[in-house]
């Protein structure tokens, strides 16, 4: 049961949260929806701060059940919050010892550097910038070995370059981290460039539940519908064209050409595609600029209610990575794609991530 499960249901004054749902006990997972929706609500309920009816399990290990609720305390949680709350008067070395049980100086060391605040652990928060403050935030979390890691819209206090700064250390964070992730984010880029799998919310209840790559391109969702609609395809650098200076990225049913050396052949990359940059066509286009020109079959037609449309195509059969397009509803009128049909994808930007 390789899972964090949970069903909670319960009235906070005029807010009744009632959500279930079970992500995967591994990797990043972003809790994304409209203020007010309940995603808060979620991580206190199971860090055990907020006491609703309901269960709470991570893997086999029963956090909350009917007549059972292990208090905050007895839960490995790590917890990292909007504003880190360092303590004032700590150094940073001091901060992050805090919460080990047996400081142990490797384990203190590594994670600093994880962080990039090696060169900061004599200083005292005040001394920090915010960006750095957080970085210290998130190391005290992880040294308390936590069995899983809440953070609430950790950038959210920062600004942009500094949420530029960070985003690097939690990639480095995500592929070396073993334990489960809960990231609350309104961020499309952030949730983008960190989650492997997306928890949507609305009005207190958790209207649908993936991978990443599925939720950005579910039409029936808000994200695909919104202006900065995208498709997240995993990839693998499989070659690398010297003369012309040209990636091969081979990706669920497709290979891509991509300007630039992207990395190391055989290394694995996270490539966006906006909604916006792809186009259609019904037969293969003899004369065209653009790279990417992929065979792939429409898996829905979806009608935003205005003068576009999305189209959810998967590259090569049905099978293939998933990639959104936004036509004009004079472009579907004028060629009639429906569900089904074998197309071409036309792609004119992709960008790695
Ligand atoms: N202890 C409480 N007592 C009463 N109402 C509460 C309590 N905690 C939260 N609420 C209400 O529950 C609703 C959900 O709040 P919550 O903070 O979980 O939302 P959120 O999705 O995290 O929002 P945001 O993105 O703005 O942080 C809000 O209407 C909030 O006012």
């Amino acid at each position: 049961m390789n899972f964090l499960s949970a069903k909670l249901k319960g009235r906070l004054q005029d807010f009744t949260l009632d959500a279930a749902f079970e992500i995967p006990a591994s990797g990043i997972t972003a809790l994304f929806g409209p203020s007010g929706c309940g995603k808060t609500t979620i991580l206190r309920c199971l860090a055990g701060l907020e006491r609703l009816d309901g269960y709470v399990r991570l893997k086999d290990d029963v956090w909350q059940d009917q007549g059972y609720f292990r208090p905050p305390h007895k839960r490995a949680i790590g917890y990292v919050f909007q504003e880190a709350s360092l303590f004032p008067h700590m150094t940073v070395k001091q901060n992050l010892s805090y919460g080990m049980a047996n400081p142990d100086k490797v384990h203190l060391h590594e994670t600093a550097d994880l962080l990039g605040v090696r060169e900061l652990l004599d200083r005292i928060p005040d001394r920090l910038s915010g960006g750095e403050r957080q970085r210290v935030a998130i190391g005290r979390a992880l040294l308390s070995k936590p069995d899983i890691l809440l953070m609430d819209e950790p950038l959210s206090a920062l600004d942009r370059a500094a949420k530029t700064a960070i985003i690097p250390y939690l990639e480095r964070l995500h592929a070396g981290l073993s334990i489960p992730v809960l990231y609350v984010s309104h961020d499309h880029s952030e949730v983008e460039r960190l989650a492997d799998h997306m928890l949507v919310m609305d009005k207190g209840r958790v209207i649908s539940n993936g991978p990443l790559d599925e939720m950005l391109t579910d039409c029936s969702l808000p994200l695909a519908s919104s202006r900065e609609a995208t498709s997240i395809l995993e990839a693998e650098i499989t070659g690398f064209d010297d003369k012309n200076v040209i990636s091969l990225l081979t990706v669920k049913g497709a290979t891509l050409q991509v300007p630039g050396a992207l990395g190391p052949v055989n290394s694995r990359c996270r490539l966006r595609i906006a909604a916006s940059d792809v186009s259609l066509a019904s037969t293969h286009p003899s004369q065209t600029t653009i790279l990417n020109v992929l065979p792939a079959r429409i898996l829905a037609v979806h009608d935003l209610g205005n003068a576009q449309f999305n189209i959810l195509c998967a590259l090569g059969d049905e099978d293939g990575g998933r990639i959104l397009a936004r036509i004009s509803r004079l472009s579907l009128a004028r060629f009639g794609f429906e569900t089904g049909q074998d197309i071409f994808v036309q792609i004119k930007g992709v960008s790695m991530v």
